[in-house]
């Protein structure tokens, strides 16, 4: 199927004739929306239906398990928290040294520029918890974060929705850029969900055609995983999550068990459910949900599945956007730090390795494949790192 002609260029006109920042400088009417291609390959018409279907499912299969923390940890080090001495770890860290450790060099990089701060909610600014409702920000976490934005432009980049992460992160000087960066305002404080407060603020909507459609496979999705125990959805809006965090990854059968399950896969999906609760379960319906909706792919973070629009855009293209909308675009004068823990965060990282300024920073307590600079272990380190940066523009000032 040709996405060209059901989808032109996806731009978004209310934001677009918006002022940004007092007018949106005509540099940023680069920022349309082009559509992507189809996260599968699933266009080849020579492929058998089922076959295409089987590959989604185990490649969906594959990345829920090597997203697994756990299995990875344990895979690489045999142990729950790995130290320095272990020689993965630290070949691992050689590659990408502790920001810490490494906190004088960034500095260095800075000096006599701007710094600009990027980061990500879940994992970075809160640990990961089991319900995604609750992953609240200390408010030791907030002061910190409160006391980086009196001193650098800062903006918050997350997976959910703009307001959610609002509701966490509870700062109105920050900028949000909401569901993976679809959703954003560069003006502070605008977070309200007031369609003619909206109207009048500086939002960035890229795929604002896709909202009756999200809210469409959301209810999908609902009703398909309703039966699976442990998983959940979450509407972020311009993108949704399915989360199996707390799905077993494989329910232990019987061979009885077993055949009854495959006589039912073939059957209805309806039967599947109730004997086969783990995660490929999960993959499976979320596939076939997805069938019906071809502009919407399917991409895996911790432990979470996240469906969202068929477009060319990504906190990588947000973290640009914004750059280029607050004024921050010179490469020679601003360095954007960008800290996150997600496969959608190295999107972000690999924009700063491109533009050859600033830097990622991965937060991870296991060794990664990753375009960023720098790692922080976990979100307390994230705060040691936010505080020392303003101790040292206190003192460089
Ligand atoms: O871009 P982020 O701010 O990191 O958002 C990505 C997803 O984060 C949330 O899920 C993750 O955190 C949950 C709470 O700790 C955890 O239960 C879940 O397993 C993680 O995947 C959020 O709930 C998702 O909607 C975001 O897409």
């Amino acid at each position: 199927m040709d996405l060209s002609n059901s989808s032109p260029v996806i731009t978004d006109p209310v934001a677009i004739s918006q002022p940004l920042l007092g007018g949106l400088p005509s540099n940023l009417m680069q920022f349309s929306v082009m559509p992507g291609g189809y996260s599968g390959s699933g266009m080849n018409v020579s492929v058998s239906r089922l076959k295409i279907e089987e590959a989604l499912v185990n490649g969906l299969l594959d990345a829920m398990k090597s997203s697994s923390p756990r299995r990875r940890l344990n895979a690489a080090f045999g142990q729950d928290n790995p130290s320095d001495e272990d020689p993965a770890y630290s070949a691992w860290m050689a590659k990408c040294p502790s920001a810490l450790a490494s906190f004088k060099q960034i500095v260095a990089s800075a000096q006599g520029k701007k710094i600009a701060v990027f980061l990500d909610y879940d994992g970075t600014l809160s640990p990961i918890v089991d319900d995604p409702d609750k992953a609240v920000m200390s408010p030791v976490m907030r002061a910190a974060v409160r006391n980086v934005a009196k001193y650098f432009p800062t903006a918050i980049v997350s997976g959910r929705s703009r307001s959610k992460v609002f509701e966490f992160v509870k700062l109105k000087e920050l900028y949000y850029a909401g569901s993976h960066g679809m959703d954003i305002t560069a003006s502070p404080a605008n977070y309200e969900h007031n369609a003619e407060k909206c109207k009048q603020a500086n939002l960035f909507q890229p795929a604002r055609e896709f909202l009756p459609m999200i809210d469409e496979v959301t209810k999908s999705l609902l009703q398909v995983v309703s039966g699976i125990e442990g998983a959940a959805v979450e509407n972020n809006k311009f993108c949704v999550s399915v989360h199996y965090r707390k799905v077993a990854e494989k329910v232990k059968t019987g061979p009885h068990l077993f055949l009854f399950c495959f006589q039912a896969t073939a059957s209805s999906s309806d039967n599947v459910a109730s004997c086969l609760q783990d995660w490929e379960l999960v993959a499976r319906l979320v596939n076939e949900v997805l069938e019906a909706f071809p502009r919407l792919k399917v991409t895996n973070g911790r432990m979470v599945l996240e469906v969202r629009p068929v477009i060319d855009w990504d906190k990588g293209k947000a973290v640009e956007f914004l750059l280029q909308s607050l004024g921050l675009n010179d490469t020679e004068d601003v360095i954007p730090i960008y800290i996150g823990d997600d496969r959608t965060d190295e999107d972000a990282f690999k924009v700063l390795r491109q533009r050859g300024c600033g830097f990622g920073i991965l937060v991870s307590q296991v060794p990664k494949e990753t375009q960023a600079f720098y790692s922080l272990r976990d979100p307390s380190e994230v705060m040691e790192f936010l505080n020392l940066l303003v101790r040292w523009k206190k003192h460089s000032m």
